[in-house]
């Protein structure tokens, strides 16, 4: 027997699978979608078989050394996604089936060097032989570390062959194991062992006893734990383990961690127009049909009750669903939703777990355990047999697309995966994207509409503050005077108030008053941000840091301040201006520590404070009764960058915003700040108009030929040197304009925004295209000849369907 495997190196020269014979004692074994060690070239590496087969045309085949799963990881369909996935994406078939596992299930490869003729090295390399001393091999990145300038005579000694290189492969995946103890045999059997033992053995008698004395002792089988918690003694239990009395067992456990109890929901009566956007998604998934429905509802008009009630019907019908959240609304509030309704039924994941507990999530996705997956973007892959359904919550959002290889759009996963699956699909939100409003527009999604919020709630009431006007009249406070004012009536009345500031775009960095020199990253073509905490510039792209100077590096004066506002500042300033104010302040400083974001969300919840002041991640799924105000500091901070979703991004970021307010009893008000209040992206917000915004900002995209009338690719080179980009950038260009069709328009090459990262030079082409069957061909092409990797190689990216130009 043969089995294909895809080595786990994403580089293209390797995107195939290479054939390797199949021991005897693993022809029963093995099925295609487990992972195996094998060995290639010089090394072993770990490999995905993806078909099993009789002959293969090669001869001399090497063998399998090991299989690493005794389920598949990767179940059929995932096989066939991954491959579907790379060819669309352009990427390796390898880098598609990595970004669909838990990190866990990669191979974690270390290289070792290993000493093959210690006399000949200790002859040539004396240095080098005393640092492996009586040891036969040490860890590359330990031998490296010593003295990077070792590494010319480790390779001289790597060629002469008195030294090799070995890669170790480790399995990472480690499931958590607790012993459990039970009776081995019956009660009187028991009670025959304990009259029988001394009384000496007094520890033993007790423990025994604890046993006999349980009427349901055939069942009960406790923790050693929880037995030792008693005051059983543990070298008792052992000893009448090895009497065969007890057994113990190590049992499999799943980490926890939502180990507070959540409250069982019950389904709500749903209002008209609740029902009225249930029912076709139910008649889909009883007819076994794949639609895409887009669930257009204003802010809390009860998506999320729609998302609940879909999800029981998949339950009934013992089916399984995976519902998207975007990473930042992953909050504790949005898992015991679903965790109340559904209890056990569901598994958690997102970057805020431990590698660990993702795996043991997943797990319990692969081995049925659940039947509901709530995660982020990467949860579209949960390995699922028998979908009933995909929810995206915040269709929108731009984390949905991924931004490294594989350069996937989890919308088009879940519409994939639900072909497959005959099911539906659900979009949710509050600002859809352009492209999935036009696509409902023409009928490819079916529009659902909540034009009410539950209980008929309105909508926040929206003032437009000019902030030019407030500088005019001498107010240089990041806050203007009407804010300031609702602020502290807000404070009075003891309601609570959310303050948002978007710090994109709007970072701290350091300017010379007098030359206007501005602190630059010496490695990428970016100015440093300023970190408070640290007193400390930092590059947002590359991490390189250095201190603060008051002298100008340009002109030497020492006139050098600090311009923009982050959300400290804003913090400083509030207490200045109103200090009985108890803020809590939420922002990546904030919030780096495990388990911070919800202790700070529980505080506000709690009222242990009046203000609640942060970025991005406040903008979403908050949902407390006592919040009135919300004020958006500068709303078009966003506005200018250089991007044609500039302001598609700033009437979702304000709406969703504003959507925090007057969400119960309480009405709502809120306060937008902004330096162009004429815009319609602020002014279309303010009104809650979403289809207003839509006709605006789709006649613009028809004019530049952009999304959704046109797709896009974006093709990046770096390379650190500048003139080798650019010819190869130039050489990409022509080839596209080679074999791309008349109706396809081709950019570039030309410098992005941002011309150097980490020292690397970049280039970019553009292509709009509306139909181009000869796309795909050519970017693989491009791809295979022009990626050559490695430190001081070229690199190549290319994005289909780009969310961002820079
Ligand atoms: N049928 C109902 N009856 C009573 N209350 C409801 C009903 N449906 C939803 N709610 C409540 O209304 C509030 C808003 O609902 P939900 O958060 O689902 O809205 P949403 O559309 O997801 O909002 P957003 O897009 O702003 O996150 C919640 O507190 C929810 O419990
Ligand atoms: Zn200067
Ligand atoms: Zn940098």
């Amino acid at each position: 027997m043969i089995a294909e495997v895809y080595i786990d190196i994403p580089a293209n020269p390797v995107n195939k699978p290479f054939d390797y014979r199949v021991p005897e004692p693993y022809r029963d074994l093995l099925e295609p979608g487990m992972r195996v060690t094998v060995p290639f070239g010089r090394t072993r590496r770990l490999g995905f078989v993806t078909a099993l087969k009789e002959s293969s045309e090669f001869t001399r085949l090497k063998s399998i050394d090991a299989i690493e799963d005794h389920l598949p990881v990767l179940t059929t369909e995932l096989l066939e996604l991954g491959r579907w996935l790379a060819d669309t994406t352009v990427c390796a078939t390898v880098a598609a089936y990595q970004a669909m596992l838990p990190a866990v299930l990669k191979a974690d490869y270390k290289k070792v060097v290993k000493v093959e003729d210690p006399k000949q090295l200790k002859k040539q390399h004396p240095n080098l032989a005393g640092l492996f001393e009586s040891k036969g091999q040490l860890l590359w990145a330990e031998l490296v570390k010593n003295d990077v300038n070792l590494l010319t005579s480790i390779n001289h000694a790597l060629r002469k062959g008195s030294l090799s290189i070995h890669q170790l492969v480790r399995n990472q995946a480690t499931a958590k194991h607790v012993a459990v103890v039970s009776a081995s045999v019956s009660a009187e059997r028991m009670k025959l062992e304990y009259s029988q033992l001394s009384d000496r053995a007094k520890r033993q008698k007790e423990a025994l006893y604890y046993f006999i004395h349980r009427s349901d002792s055939a069942t009960f089988h406790p923790t050693m734990q929880a037995l030792t918690n008693e005051g059983l003694s543990r070298d008792a239990i052992l000893k009448l383990a090895e009497k065969e009395l007890l057994r113990i067992d190590q049992v499999e456990q799943f980490r926890n961690p939502y180990k507070r109890a959540i409250e069982h929901t019950e389904p709500l009566k749903l209002t008209d127009e609740q029902a009225n956007a249930l029912a076709p998604i139910l008649q889909s998934m009883d007819k076994n049909e794949h639609r895409v429905f887009l669930c257009h509802g204003v802010t809390g008009s009860g998506k999320t009750e729609i998302y609940l009630q879909s999800i029981q019907h998949v339950l009934e019908r013992k089916q399984q669903a995976i519902v998207l959240v975007p990473e930042i609304s992953l909050t504790p509030q949005m898992v015991v939703r679903f965790k109340g309704r559904f209890g056990d039924h569901v598994a958690v994941m997102h970057s805020g777990l431990s590698r660990g507990e993702k795996y043991d999530e997943w797990r319990k996705i692969r081995e049925e355990k659940v039947q509901v997956v709530v995660g982020a973007r990467s949860a579209i892959f949960a390995p699922f047999n028998n979908l009933g359904l995909i929810i995206i919550d915040e269709e929108h959002e731009s984390s949905y697309k991924q931004e490294d290889m594989p350069r996937y759009h989890a919308r088009d996963i879940a519409i994939h995966r639900a072909q497959d699956h005959q099911c539906p699909v659900v979009l949710g939100s509050a600002t859809p994207s352009l492209e999935s409003f036009a696509r409902a527009r023409k009928q490819v999604y079916t529009l659902l509409s909540l034009k009410q919020r539950v209980n008929h709630r309105p909508l926040p009431s929206v003032h437009i503050v000019d902030l030019r006007e407030e500088m005019r009249q001498g107010n240089h406070s990041v806050f203007s005077k009407e804010l300031l004012e609702k602020i502290k009536d807000r404070l009075q009345k003891k309601e609570q108030t959310v303050l948002f500031l978007n710090r994109r775009g709007y970072a701290t960095f350091v300017m010379c008053r007098s030359c206007g020199t501005v602190v630059e990253c010496p490695h990428c073509d970016i100015s440093l941000t300023y970190h408070r905490a640290q007193h400390l510039l930092k590059c947002h792209y590359c991490g390189y840091e250095q201190a603060v100077s008051d002298t100008c590096p340009t002109c030497g004066s020492d006139a050098m301040r600090f311009f923009g506002t982050g959300t400290q500042k804003v913090e400083a300033e509030l207490s200045r201006l109103i200090p009985e104010a108890r803020v809590i302040r939420m922002d990546v400083d904030t919030t780096r520590k495990k388990g911070s974001h919800e202790r700070l969300l529980r505080q506000f919840g709690e009222e242990k404070a009046d203000i609640l002041l942060g970025t991005q991640m406040i903008a979403k799924g908050l949902d407390f009764p006592k919040v009135t105000l919300v004020g958006v500091l500068a709303a078009d901070s966003l506005l200018h960058l250089a991007d044609f979703r500039a302001s598609e991004k700033t009437f979702q970021l304000v709406t969703q915003v504003a959507g925090r307010a007057g969400r119960h009893d309480l009405p709502g008000e809120v306060v937008i700040q902004s330096y162009s209040p004429d815009h319609y992206a602020v002014l279309d917000a303010a009104r809650h108009d979403y289809e207003s915004f839509y006709n605006q900002e789709m006649a613009l995209r028809r004019l530049g030929s952009y999304p959704p009338f046109y797709y896009l690719v974006l093709i990046c080179l770096t390379h650190p040197e500048p003139a080798k980009v650019a010819e190869a950038a130039e050489r990409i260009a022509l080839i596209l304009k080679k074999h791309l069709s008349d109706s396809s328009q081709i950019y570039g090459p030309v410098v992005p925004a941002v011309a150097k990262i980490k020292d690397r030079y970049r280039y970019q082409c553009m292509v709009k295209y509306k139909r181009e069957p000869a796309l795909l061909p050519v970017l693989h092409r491009i791809m295979q000849h022009f990626q050559e990797g490695g430190k001081n190689g070229l690199q190549v990216s290319i994005d289909l369907n780009p969310v961002a130009l820079m």
